[in-house]
């Protein structure tokens, strides 16, 4: 085993919110699926040795055909109900490895930065995911009314890549799995047994869910001059 991660991507979701009667992570962007251009970023990350995706069953020959340029693509695996039992699936499926990123299909403006800064963290601290200070003003809310105001300065935006020891993570799930545990994102199963690390990540990494984050997307490629 080297010391390279092994990333898995969670593409079987419906993205429902997004309501284009298809996938979202198949609309494209500048002439590319959205899948495509976050397949895209680990192709070129040097320290990526392999690529894994959990897709809807009706869809694997689609993106098996779409994806056949990009070499370290290696498990497609049915996805499940649930982003969590995707990513389940698709971890019982591969060979043991050092360490995984898990990254949503559906964030492809994760940066070479972040992914740096993650594979160093994940080395020292077997458990890190990337996140960005809140900006806005937080409220707990209940039936209408403001419960309490939190404190902003302790309070981060959660993204993906969240990357970890692969048996840390092995272990995590195989633990929500026997509790019936179902979490938001693979931190909140991990932070069941161990410590998670953050690392500052950048508000460009937007996860694309509604319509307007369409045109989010255009403008960050025109930043980026693409
Ligand atoms: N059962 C699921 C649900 C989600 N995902 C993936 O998890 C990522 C983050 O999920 P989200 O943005 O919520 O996508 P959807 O579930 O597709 O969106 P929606 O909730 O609007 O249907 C996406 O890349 C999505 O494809 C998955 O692999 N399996
Ligand atoms: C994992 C995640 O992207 C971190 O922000 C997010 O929790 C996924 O949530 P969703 O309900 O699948 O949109």
């Amino acid at each position: 085993m080297t010391n390279m991660y092994d990333v898995i991507i969670p593409a079987a979701g419906m993205g429902k919110r997004m309501q284009a009667n298809q996938n979202k992570i198949l609309l494209t962007i500048n002439h590319k699926s959205i899948l495509e251009h976050t397949v895209q970023v680990f192709q070129n990350d040097d320290n990526c040795r392999a690529i894994h995706l959990a897709a809807q069953r009706d869809e694997i020959s689609t993106l098996q055909s779409m994806l056949t340029n990009y070499s370290k693509i290696d498990v497609i695996t049915e996805g499940g109900s649930e982003r969590q039992y995707s990513i389940y699936n698709v971890l019982k499926a591969i060979a043991p490895c050092e360490y995984v990123f898990v990254h949503d299909a559906a964030r492809p403006f994760v940066t070479q930065d972040t992914l740096n800064k993650l594979y160093e963290s994940v080395q020292q601290n077997h458990s890190v995911i990337a996140a960005v200070k809140v900006k806005d003003t937080i409220k707990r809310i209940e039936n209408n009314q403001v419960e309490e105001t939190l404190k902003r300065d302790e309070l981060w935006q959660i993204q993906t890549p969240q990357a970890f020891s692969y048996q840390l993570l092995l272990d995590a799930y195989n633990k929500a799995d026997a509790d019936y545990f179902l979490g938001t994102d693979d931190a909140s199963l991990v932070e069941r047994v161990s410590k998670v690390h953050i690392v500052e990540s950048d508000y460009d990494n937007i996860k694309i869910t509604t319509p307007e984050d369409m045109f989010f997307a255009e403008a960050i490629l025109k930043k980026r001059g693409l």
